[in-house]
């Protein structure tokens, strides 16, 4: 098996310290109890709309996973990537890699996503489907970040899991510098 080189050496040294020093915000089973809730509150409202999911990655493919597993009704199951944060600590412009294969035009649309930070996202891939004529949009987030910046005043999802404190946290989907979705939990760097 080919040796990593010094740089990778580096990434996997200084990303193992990371962890080892991060702090858990949100254990795994308390991710989990939020999920429950969600997926009971969308199969109260959504369970008979035969709705589509649309998962937007990469940060809300381990929520959307994991939520669609709880949802016992027929739906389908559609992805789009928008990202404007590219692995880094700061988002920027929202860059569309990939749209949506499953016409939203008449369908109930459900967009997923691990995280509502500032909004922008949310806010950009909601006029998306508008303009898409999706008969009703709503939007699942696992975390809602607390704090007054947010794009659009007031932008909240229709279902959050859980408030997140104001730092740059990862784990469940979301990445630190690429690395660590998959930490099971939720988790801040030490000191940031
Ligand atoms: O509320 P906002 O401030 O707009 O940030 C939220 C977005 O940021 C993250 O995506 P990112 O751009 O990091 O792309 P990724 O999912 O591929 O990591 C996250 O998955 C959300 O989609
Ligand atoms: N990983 C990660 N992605 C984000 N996108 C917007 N805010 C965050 C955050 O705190 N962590």
């Amino acid at each position: 098996m080919a040796k990593l080189d010094k740089q990778a050496l580096e990434s996997r040294d200084s990303m193992r310290t990371l962890m080892d020093e991060a702090d858990c915000l949100i254990p795994q089973a308390r991710v989990e109890q939020a999920l429950d809730r969600m997926a009971e509150a969308i199969t109260r409202d959504l369970g008979d709309k035969l709705p589509v999911f649309y998962c937007v990655m990469n940060g809300g493919l381990i929520t959307t996973g994991h939520l669609l597993t709880r949802l016992g009704f027929p739906l389908e199951v559609d992805y789009l990537h928008a990202t404007r944060y590219r692995s880094r600590l700061s988002g920027g412009e929202l860059f569309w890699r990939v749209s949506p294969e499953i016409p939203m035009a008449g369908r109930h649309v459900v967009i997923v996503d691990d995280i509502l930070d500032e909004g922008a996202t949310l806010a950009a891939i909601l006029d998306y489907c508008r303009q898409a004529r999706a008969a009703s949009v709503t939007t699942a987030v696992l975390v809602d970040k607390q704090h007054e910046r947010k794009a659009v005043p007031d932008l909240s999802a229709d279902y959050c899991g859980l408030a997140v404190a104001d730092r740059y946290v990862f784990g469940f989907g979301m990445d630190y510098k690429g690395y660590w979705r998959n930490a099971p939990g939720i988790f801040a760097p030490k000191g940031l």
